[in-house]
């Protein structure tokens, strides 16, 4: 049981409940750029946070650095106070999931997709428990059998969602997964996460480039810029920093 004082989680013995993520100094260098430069900050458990910024200022870099894909050239990245390359890559992958703006399927029926995070563990996913999943995605029990390629863009999020809900994920990161949706199934996307996060106190870290997204979804927002984190803190931040780079960035004279 924890207690919120501030912007911080206590335990019932006064010690700060562990943090979902948290970067230490990191910087990420590939063939002599610097995608990222000394970031340090932390990323609370069960709390929705937002990633925005330019593009190209390094957002999905540094999600990649939170599931393994890649690796930090400098600095720690830890997951629940754990550094990740201590962390085996299978636990990890069950750790953290993640959902992409193309929500990428495999060939087969949505059935052979919610089975996919169970059969690389080398475990089964009877029909029984799949309908629970699409239940927590709001679908219909007759989308089970049908071929994934035939589905609808809100159809095919949340099936991806639905995926990353079969490793009951204490944290999930979301890459742009409602930029290519109607108005729609952006607001039933949205609102899904939120139960999914109200639900399960799930960790959630969203990119998005919808600013009026990130206001009212994300309880927190790191704002990046060129591989930096500039801000950090209460979404409020997006209209309120006295930043002016960040003020131009909302204003759109940066995006
Ligand atoms: N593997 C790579 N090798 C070299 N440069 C890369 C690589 N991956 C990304 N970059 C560059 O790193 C910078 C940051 O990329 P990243 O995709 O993290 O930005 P982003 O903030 O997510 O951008 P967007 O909002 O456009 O998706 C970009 O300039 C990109 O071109």
């Amino acid at each position: 049981m924890y207690v919120k004082i501030g912007t911080q989680h206590f335990d019932n013995e006064g010690v700060i409940a562990i943090s979902a993520i948290t970067f230490q100094n990191v910087s990420y260098i590939i063939d002599e750029r610097e995608l990222l430069r000394d970031m340090t900050g932390t990323i609370e458990k069960g709390r929705i946070t937002t990633l925005v910024g330019p593009s190209g200022a390094g957002k999905t870099t540094l999600l990649k650095l939170c599931n393994g894909l890649y690796s930090a050239t400098t600095g720690t990245v830890s997951i629940a106070q754990r550094p990740i390359s201590s962390i085996e890559p299978t636990e990890l992958r069950r750790y953290v999931g993640i959902a992409l703006q193309a929500a990428p399927m495999i060939d087969g029926t949505v059935y052979d997709n919610l089975c996919l995070p169970k059969q690389l563990r080398g475990e089964t996913l009877t029909k029984e428990q799949a309908y629970h999943f699409l239940d927590d995605v709001h679908l219909p029990h007759n989308l089970l059998m049908q071929q994934a390629r035939d589905l609808s863009g809100g159809q095919r999020q949340r099936v991806s969602i639905a995926r990353t809900l079969v490793n009951r994920s204490p944290i999930l990161l979301l890459d742009e997964i409602t930029s290519a949706l109607d108005r729609t199934a952006c607001r039933e996307i949205e609102a899904l996460i939120q139960h999914i996060n109200d639900t399960y106190d799930t960790t959630i870290v969203w990119i998005t480039h919808n600013l009026q997204q990130a206001l009212s979804i994300g309880h927190d927002t790191w704002i990046m810029m060129d591989g930096r984190l500039i801000e950090a803190g209460p979404s409020s931040l997006l209209t309120e920093s006295t930043n002016e780079a960040v003020q131009a960035f909302v204003r759109g004279d940066a995006q």
